[in-house]
């Protein structure tokens, strides 16, 4: 019988079985934050055991709120820097270097096919959109992968969810992501692979693609899949050239990562996206999901673009095709996170920067920060934010508040008119 992606990655990563259906894997990549290792750090320490499998395995950045706010964030980001120094951690990215973990990391090519990746945090099956099985873990399950390298998993069932057809003008990777929550429910994927396929994440650039695998997540999914194509050759080329003689060379190499075609699933969903329209969030669920019509009208008092999920270059690039030549609504205020510095870098060579700031828009540094309401753009009571983030639950970006999940496209047009707007009839 063939294999899935997932499966050819655990029986190659395969150390350990100690019970029937729990699979004990080898790790590539044990990824770190700011809030959640510092936790493991201490536990460790506590234990006797401040030690870690392998210093060029384990990256880490402080990202969720950078530079420190208070006492409190600076001395979760102090601990990580100084662990980090301790058992010389060389890609460690401090302030002035560091941005979105689920961002960074691609960015600097640490993500490879056929790689298991961990991290203490639910957004690490972004990185499956490079073909690696990347799943979010608990501090306990953080503890063993910094010290022994491994991590415990159960047998990875696979949803294989299909998207043919086209994208029509103005539909981006983040409604069709939106929509597919929105068919499985916030729990239709719990303790599964999402794997996607289709000529739609075929045509998909690595930003799109990650775009999809972030949210595989908001479904219960434990990792999101893409099977790595000339795309993912292509993106980490710089990365790897001296590895393969030419671009075919790797792309073959890439193949031992590819679903058999009698590969077993345990559902196969097949999506139809040529009518697909622009998706956004009501009410506190991601799976609350209706066509931007049905929402168009609802009036914001913040529009939020960045984040892990769409704060990378296309993102911007197609927020400021919007916001080019036009204004903020006077009732909107609006925030920019360009989710690392490369990507603020290019924007500003790109005149992004300055359409954003024309149009009124306030430019943070590369952080989380308002995204999970701990910075730089904090909800009050009773606001309203349009954001291109991925979580909309009740409170997220600051209590009382409301979050309207969308594309950066829908967020655009948003701010310009004050209320949610389609982009395409702006
Ligand atoms: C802080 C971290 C544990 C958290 C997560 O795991 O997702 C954060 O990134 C989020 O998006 O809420
Ligand atoms: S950008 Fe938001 S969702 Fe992504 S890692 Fe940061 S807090 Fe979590």
């Amino acid at each position: 019988m063939g294999q899935t992606i997932a499966e050819k990655i655990f029986s190659t990563h395969l150390r350990d079985e100690p019970f029937p259906g729990t699979y004990v894997l080898d790790l590539d990549r044990v990824l770190c934050h700011e809030i959640t290792t510092p936790v493991a750090i201490a536990d460790l320490q506590w234990r006797g055991k401040d030690r870690v499998f392998d210093p060029d395995c384990i990256k880490a950045v402080i990202d969720h709120v950078t530079p420190a706010k208070d006492s409190k964030t600076a001395t979760q980001g102090k601990m990580l820097r100084e662990w980090a120094r301790r058992h010389e951690i060389k890609d460690f990215f401090d302030v002035g270097r560091n941005g979105v973990c689920h961002a960074l990391f691609p960015e600097k090519g640490f993500i490879r096919p056929g790689f298991t990746v961990i991290m203490g945090d639910s957004h690490t099956c972004t990185h499956g959109a490079f073909g690696a099985f990347a799943a979010g873990v608990g501090t306990t399950d953080l503890e063993v992968g910094i010290l022994k390298g491994v991590c415990a998993f159960r047998k990875p069932n696979t949803i294989r969810v299909n998207l043919e057809g086209s994208l029509a003008q103005g539909v981006y990777a983040k409604d069709v992501i939106l929509y597919v929550i929105g068919q499985l429910g916030v729990n239709g994927a719990t303790d599964r692979v999402i794997e996607f396929r289709g000529s739609v994440v075929d045509g998909m650039s690595m930003e799109a693609r990650m775009t999809l695998c972030n949210m595989a997540i908001e479904a219960g999914g434990t990792s999101g899949i893409c099977l790595p194509d000339m795309t993912t050759v292509n993106y980490l080329w710089p990365f790897i050239s001296s590895d393969y003689p030419d671009k075919e060379a790797a792309l073959k190499d890439f193949s031992r990562w590819h679903s058999d075609a009698d590969a077993e699933y345990e559902k196969v969903l097949d999506f139809d996206v040529c009518d697909l329209e622009p998706q956004v969030t009501f009410d506190y669920k991601p799976d609350c999901v209706k066509s931007v019509g049905e929402m168009a009208g609802t009036p914001v008092d913040q529009v939020y673009i960045g984040t892990c999920t769409n704060g990378r270059i296309e993102d911007l690039r197609v927020a400021a095709e919007i916001l080019k030549g036009r204004k903020l609504a006077d009732t909107v205020r609006g925030i920019v996170s360009p989710a690392t510095p490369k990507i603020f870098q290019d924007a500003l060579a790109e005149g992004i920067i300055q359409v954003f700031m024309d149009a009124g828009f306030c430019v943070t540094n590369p952080t989380c920060g308002a995204c999970l309401g701990m910075s730089n753009g904090v909800l009050a009571e009773g606001e309203v934010c349009a954001s291109t983030s991925n979580r909309n639950f009740n409170g997220r970006m600051g209590k009382g508040g409301m979050v309207h999940l969308m594309s950066p496209s829908t967020a655009a047009a948003t701010a310009v008119k004050g209320v949610i707007t389609d982009a395409r009839r702006i």
